[in-house]
């Protein structure tokens, strides 16, 4: 059976153009004019692109004394429904736990999804056997990148010699090391401040993390990833102060990548100020929000290419959840949803404003996302043998977000009452047709694992260099006596 996408004008990364896109088995078979097929779906007045990547969720994932609330089921119909055909999680293993039983149990929640997925493993703590599981996480899992927490002290945090050592591991296995840039020793050190100052509300979050916590971090694991020869993606870059020790690095040849939040790039501080303490505390993720200074920042990197993927780090905890913290902000579950908005919220307010153009729009939610993860073209691209991963994009199509309507399992919306002009009349995942006429159909356990290969070309290109580069012995004749 197939089905014909018609009457719309394909939008890809670098290509604007009237086609017709044919699908059979999961795949496209044809690009052209004039195509028929067995189901046609209506795309006149829309864009055919690319469906959106989210590089960065944690669903159901365990944090703060709790689990997130979206897991791999209303979480991946929450994406389907907003344009995102595909996510990639992070796989957590608990102190001394093997990377691949964490793993395992990662497979065991994601079964439930309804678009494709894949996952990030994090370093927890360091080893021999970690040392050894990534090698075979790398090699035989499908797994190409390992994310490293430099916050969250007494949890999540590494220290900077199990970074460079991890690091140096993943330039031999050919993979990508990710950081949660944020100095934790210093954040501990805030919190702990603040608190003993009486300033315990969800404010005292925001205080806690200033941009220079990241911008430290971001420093330090961009030099660090240089001494070690990788490649390296900083997670949910919030702040001028990060923007500019990424922007520096690429323009001093060292390939890092760099990944706003749509949540940092559409709201602010100002959230953290509201008299009620639920809407704040809805609102905590860190890093937290930050000023106009800020957002004008990554809205330009994204412009300039020092900036390369949106995502949304969706990571959402209930009202009741996010209560843990009353009386103490350092307990409020950190983390924001947005895994439905991300694509509407960024087309209103990136193309709707003129600040991105629809293809830019397409490399950032898409078609960057799978090359620097090394699953494109399979994924992020609108080319004969690639997924049929697609959405149907209504320009003129509008809603309001309401937490009321959302598909996301908590109770409230981090983008209520914003009017959003852009959302998909039909989303299709491996050719199946999710969202329909802008109804979700999602199929429970349609997704897939995508497996995701090492050494990706700029992994080759930075050994390469670092090779020629390396410290050598200089052979001497007539070495003089020693003068002691
Ligand atoms: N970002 C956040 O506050 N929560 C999710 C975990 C993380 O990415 O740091
Ligand atoms: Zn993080
Ligand atoms: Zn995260």
């Amino acid at each position: 059976m197939t089905t014909v996408i018609k009457g719309g004008t394909v939008v890809t990364a670098d290509l604007t153009y009237k086609a017709d896109v044919l699908v059979d088995g999961g795949k496209i078979i044809e690009i052209g004019e004039g195509l028929s097929g067995d189901t046609v779906l209506d795309a006149t007045g829309c864009y055919v692109m690319p469906g959106g990547i989210d590089p960065h969720t944690h669903l159901e994932m365990p944090f703060m004394g709790t689990y997130s609330s979206d897991d791999f089921e209303s979480g991946t119909r929450a994406a389907l429904s907003g344009g995102t055909t595909m996510v990639v999680d992070f796989v957590l293993p608990s102190p001394d736990q093997s990377l691949l039983q964490a793993m395992d149990m990662w497979h065991n929640k994601s079964g439930r999804a309804s678009c494709d997925y894949s996952y990030h493993m994090a370093i927890t703590w360091w080893g021999e056997q970690v040392f050894d599981d990534m090698k075979t996480v790398v090699q035989e899992k499908g797994i190409n990148s390992f994310k490293h927490f430099m916050a969250y002290k007494g949890a999540l945090m590494v220290n900077d010699d199990e970074m460079y050592a991890s690091f140096q591991r993943c330039a031999e296995l050919g993979a990508l090391p990710l950081v949660h840039a944020e100095n934790g020793d210093v954040v501990a050190e805030l919190q702990a401040k603040l608190m003993a100052a009486g300033n315990d509300g969800p404010e005292a979050h925001a205080y806690s993390r200033p941009p220079e916590v990241e911008g430290e971090a971001t420093n330090r694991a961009i030099m660090i990833a240089d001494m070690a020869g990788v490649p390296l993606y900083v997670v949910h870059t919030s702040c001028e102060e990060a923007h500019e020790a990424i922007r520096r690095a690429r323009q001093n040849g060292k390939r890092v990548y760099g990944e706003p939040l749509i949540q940092h790039l559409t709201l602010d501080e100002s959230e953290y100020a509201n008299p009620d303490w639920d809407h704040a505390a809805r609102r905590v993720m860190s890093p937290p929000f930050r000023n106009k200074k800020h957002q004008d920042s990554l809205w330009a990197g994204l412009a300039a290419g020092s900036l390369q993927v949106v995502a949304t780090d969706h990571c959402a905890f209930t009202t009741e959840q996010k209560r843990y913290g009353v009386g103490d902000f350092t307990k409020i579950p950190n983390g924001t949803g947005g895994l439905e908005d991300r694509l509407p919220m960024l087309w209103t307010h990136g193309v709707g404003t003129g600040r991105l153009t629809p293809n830019e729009f397409v490399a950032v939610t898409s078609t960057n996302i799978a090359k620097i993860l090394n699953c494109y073209p399979k994924k992020g691209a609108v080319l004969v043998g690639a997924d049929a991963d697609l959405i149907v994009w209504d320009p003129e199509a509008e809603k309001t977000i309401m937490a009321s309507k959302q598909v996301s399992a908590i109770d409230y919306n981090v983008f209520e009452g914003k009017k959003v002009k852009g959302l998909p009349r039909y989303t299709l995942t491996r050719g199946f047709v999710a969202v329909e006429d802008g109804t979700l159909k999602a199929q429970e356990g349609h997704g897939e694992f995508v497996k995701r290969e090492p050494f990706h070309a700029v992994n080759k290109a930075l050994s390469t260099w670092k090779e020629l580069t390396a410290p050598r012995k200089v052979e001497r004749s007539g070495i003089p006596a020693s003068g002691v």
